[in-house]
């Protein structure tokens, strides 16, 4: 016999976005008056990757239209890391600047752990120094990395508790499957990563009341990867070009296999990359605030 048809519901990751800018927009807007001050974001991108200046240019828009400053730095791709070290130093000691966010990958040539490093704690807007990623890992408020949170967020709200579920995450980047794996166990979730070295990814996977894919690979999760009624986060970002010439993103999970298999999905887009946005001018945010209050962590 047949199981019923799931109605999969799909997580408007666009209207949580937006609703998270409008609290982030008051929060500046009473920074503002209180202390006088402006968050002030720095964006820095090195080469020209056509798909990191769309997100560039999408970051940029919103810094704005939330009441924040923002500086976007182009620089060559022939930079070297120590002229890039130089503007990291000198963004650090710029009281006008409160987050920085160094755009990855870097060209060859430039170790991004180094860089990563030399970014100052508190303007981790990241949430990538080996300063943030203990604090995440320990459970401590430090800076949490931007697209992992926005997850957690949708997942909150969508679920409510998250304790004693089994997560599986696909994908071990410092970006975003660490990071997300660190979050999950703090919710007391049962947590599985996968990565390249998994055997029979789908064989854990379909085991998933969470299942967060993080991999680039398009087209990576099935619908048998998917336990039915499994919350489903989509985290993969591929630009393709269809037949007729059109350019348009697709994500790791098949979304019509996964439709009436999940039992919540995000789209691509309009799922988790609005929320990392959002999350970016959260961060800023809190890092602005602790800044005047003298409330840094770890001080
Ligand atoms: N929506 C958003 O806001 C954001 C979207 N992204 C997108 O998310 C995706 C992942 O980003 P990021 O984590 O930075 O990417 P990375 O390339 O740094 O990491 C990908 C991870 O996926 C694993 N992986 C790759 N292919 C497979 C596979 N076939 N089976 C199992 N594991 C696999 C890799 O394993 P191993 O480590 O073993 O190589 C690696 O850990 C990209 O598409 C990116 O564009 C990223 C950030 C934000
Ligand atoms: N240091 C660093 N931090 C990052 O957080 C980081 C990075 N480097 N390198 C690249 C990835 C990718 N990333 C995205 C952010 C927003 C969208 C986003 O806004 N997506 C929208 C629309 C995208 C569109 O239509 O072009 C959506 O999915 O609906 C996507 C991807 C952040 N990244
Ligand atoms: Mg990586």
């Amino acid at each position: 016999m047949q199981a019923a048809p799931i109605e999969t519901r799909l997580i408007d990751g666009k209207a949580y976005a937006r609703r998270l800018t409008d609290t982030v927009r008051d929060g500046v807007t009473a920074l503002g008056e209180t202390h006088g001050v402006v968050p002030g974001l720095a964006v820095v991108m090195v080469g020209n990757n056509p798909a990191s200046e769309v997100y560039v240019r999408n970051k940029i828009a919103h810094t704005e239209g939330v009441g924040m400053r923002s500086v976007a730095h182009k620089l060559p791709g022939s930079t070297t890391e120590a002229e890039l070290l130089a503007v990291i130093d000198r963004l650090n000691r710029d009281p006008e600047v409160h987050g920085i966010l160094v755009q990855l990958p870097l060209p060859r040539g430039i170790a991004s752990d180094r860089i990563t490093r030399a970014i100052h704690p508190h303007k981790d807007v990241d949430g990538l120094t080996p300063e943030n990623v203990g604090r995440t890992t320990l459970g401590q408020d430090g800076l949490v990395p931007c697209t992992p949170l926005g997850c957690l967020l949708l997942l909150r709200s969508e679920l409510g508790t998250l304790k004693g579920l089994h997560a599986v995450v696909v994908g071990k980047s410092n970006l975003v499957g660490r990071p997300m794996a660190q979050l999950l166990l703090q919710e007391e979730c049962t947590v599985t990563v996968c990565h390249v070295a998994t055997p029979d990814v789908g064989s854990l996977a379909c085991q998933a009341d969470v299942l967060v894919v993080a991999t680039g690979h398009k087209g990576l999760v099935r619908r048998d990867w998917i336990k039915p009624g499994a919350t489903v986060i989509d985290v993969g970002i591929t630009r393709v070009t269809t037949q007729e010439g059109k350019s348009r993103l697709m994500g790791d999970v098949v979304h019509e296999e996964a439709m009436g298999r999940a039992g919540r999905l995000t789209p691509v887009p309009g799922g988790v990359g609005p929320m990392t946005i959002a999350c970016l001018l959260r961060n800023t945010l809190t890092a602005a605030e602790r800044s005047v209050r003298g409330l840094q962590p770890g001080t």
